[in-house]
């Protein structure tokens, strides 16, 4: 095996780390507050690089530096890692489990150490209480990470962590596989050279993850409506578009409703303008739980919102639509009254575009508000005109 400084590898590691940190520190301050556990990374991944510098100076500086507080460097870096990932995923910091096995670690190593000093079952100790650390956090991102190759990478790397660390610490226990620290055999070249490029790794994960957060959130508010948080009106439009496609490829049924509040600026003229938000926010409320798994909902302006029902045919799609207008009158005591004018339409081999079908169920629902308002009008089969084409089974209010 050719001859490697390991003080050498143990400093460059913690110098790389190092820049990491650094990085971290940057995205904590630069990313908004309410992504939590940024900071914890940040702080545990520079306290685990003075930790790894005392590391290095073992047996230049006396052991109770290069051993204990080292070690009790690294288990706080490890402990901070692990609430930083449990705050990342909005789960309370497992404070006791964190101090127990610190306690129960730091304990162990310093009775190897100065009083039954066994360089052997200090490294067996270390070996077998880190992973539990790493083995939580893996159980975390595992349970409430967002499914994807982010999640899976950091994962694999959290794995491959806990591969060396046993490998490391079960060796210490089988007799000849044991050495000092800093000692050229294999099994110590191979976990001073893994060690350090795991927790790189580990902390590019961490940046990966919270630029995969933010990136989550960024989309999120680009498609979603502020006051209601439903599809806004160009997420809307591409889900539709998407829609229509797929019920052409497999010739199925398509239903849109145009649904419009009625005498809306009354309400927040007599209420106030915050009235009317929550009014439309009741509103939004109620829809939702009429609606089914894969149906669509959106804003597509101030008091107008559409629902796209797939696979629905005109009958199916004007119950939903008479579902929603007797949840919208029935409204919370709470909130002022309101009610809603519904115009249907239903996919044609005609409409060679999604504003063909948009426009058919608007001029349904102008319709349904010239004829009283409270009430559902479904444009029939073929009409293209404005006006045209109601039908006259809607139910009266
Ligand atoms: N509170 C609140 N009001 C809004 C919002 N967006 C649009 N509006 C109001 O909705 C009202 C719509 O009024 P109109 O277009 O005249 O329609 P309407 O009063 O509902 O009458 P009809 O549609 O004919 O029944 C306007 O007063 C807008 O200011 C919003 O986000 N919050």
């Amino acid at each position: 095996m050719p001859h490697i400084d390991l003080r050498t590898v143990i400093l460059l590691a913690g110098f790389m780390t190092a820049l990491m940190a650094v990085v971290l520190f940057f995205v904590t301050r630069s990313f908004p507050q309410r992504i939590r556990g940024i900071g914890h990374w940040a702080g545990g991944t520079l306290v685990g690089v003075f930790s790894g510098l005392l590391f290095g100076l073992r047996g230049l500086i006396p052991d109770a530096l290069s051993v204990l507080l080292a070690s009790l460097l690294l288990y706080t870096a490890l402990s901070l890692w692990l609430s930083g990932t449990e705050l990342f995923y909005q789960r309370q910091p497992s404070w006791r489990f964190q101090a127990l096995v610190s306690g129960v670690g730091l304990g162990l190593l310093t009775w190897f150490l100065l009083v039954q000093p066994d360089t052997n079952a200090r490294l067996a100790v270390a070996g077998l209480s880190l992973p539990l650390f790493y083995g939580r956090q893996l159980l975390v991102v595992f349970r409430y990470g967002r499914p994807g190759f982010i999640s899976r990478f950091f994962c694999l790397v959290l794995l491959a962590q806990i591969g060396v660390l046993l490998l490391r610490g079960s060796s210490a226990l089988v007799p000849g596989l044991g050495s000092d620290f800093l000692e050229q055999t294999p099994i110590q070249v191979v976990y001073l050279t893994a060690y350090p490029i795991c927790t790189l790794m580990i902390t590019v994960g961490y940046v990966l993850l919270a630029t995969d957060r933010l990136r989550g959130e960024l989309e999120y508010l680009s498609s979603h409506d502020s006051l209601t948080q439903i599809l806004n009106r160009r997420a809307f439009v591409e889900v539709c578009e998407w829609e229509m496609a797929r019920a052409r490829r497999h010739g199925r049924a398509l239903c849109l409703l145009m649904l419009d509040l009625d005498f809306f600026k009354k309400i927040n003229d007599t209420y106030g303008h915050q009235a009317g938000d929550l009014v439309l926010q009741g509103f939004v409320q109620r829809v939702g739980a009429v609606l089914r798994r894969g149906e669509h909902f959106g804003r597509y302006g101030g008091e107008e919102f559409v629902v796209l029902l797939p696979d629905a045919d005109l009958e199916q799609a004007r119950q939903v639509a008479e579902r929603i207008r007797l949840t919208t009158a029935e409204g919370p005591a709470q909130l002022p009254p309101v009610t809603v004018s519904i115009g249907v339409a239903a996919l044609e081999a005609a409409d060679t575009n999604l504003d063909c079908l948009l426009s058919r169920a608007d001029n349904a629902m102008y319709l349904a508000k010239a004829n009283g308002r409270n009430r559902i009008e479904v444009a029939a089969a073929g009409t293209r005109e404005e006006g045209g084409g109601v039908s006259p089974a809607a139910p009266a209010p």
